[in-house]
């Protein structure tokens, strides 16, 4: 019950992946598109794990397809999560390294590399602020 008193379902819990591709010293971030949920807002490439896949396995699968490149992946960076209007998304990143592929555009609207230091200059969407004071006081 909410202070209207009125009873909502619990939300949809949607698990994410995301990549912090790291690349001499510096770290790519991708902004969503128009067309995504959260437009506009700067994230860590990856998306929702398939039913049957490891983080691992969706991460790679979801770098093959939004950036047709393929990486290795490595530790993980951070889990949260954070309440939207369509869901609560639980986002684990892990540090990745490019194997295979320059990554190209095909659903966001750019990317871009970042030295950690100086990732706050973007519009992060929110589940993703934890990860990025993470990195932001890291050495990368
Ligand atoms: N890939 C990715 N998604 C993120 C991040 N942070 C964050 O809140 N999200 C949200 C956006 C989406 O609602 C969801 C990931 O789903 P997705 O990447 O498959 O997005 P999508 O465009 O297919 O989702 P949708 O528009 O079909 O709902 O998690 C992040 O760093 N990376």
């Amino acid at each position: 019950m909410d202070e209207t008193g009125t009873t909502s379902a619990p939300k949809r819990r949607i698990h994410v992946v995301g990549a912090v591709l790291v690349r001499d010293g510096m770290i790519l971030a991708a902004r969503r598109s128009d067309g995504m949920s959260l437009p506009g807002m700067w994230e860590f490439p990856g998306g929702k794990i398939e039913a049957g896949e490891s983080p691992q396995e969706a991460l790679r699968r979801e770098l093959e397809e939004e950036l047709l490149c393929r990486a290795e992946i490595g530790e993980r960076v951070e889990t949260t999560e954070h309440e939207y209007d369509f869901g609560v998304v639980i986002l684990t990143t892990y540090f990745c390294t490019l194997i295979d592929g320059e990554p190209q555009l095909t659903e966001h609207a750019e990317i871009t590399w970042l030295p950690a230091a100086d990732l706050g200059v973007l519009e992060w969407a929110p589940a993703d602020i934890p990860a990025v004071e993470r990195l932001r006081t890291a050495s990368v």
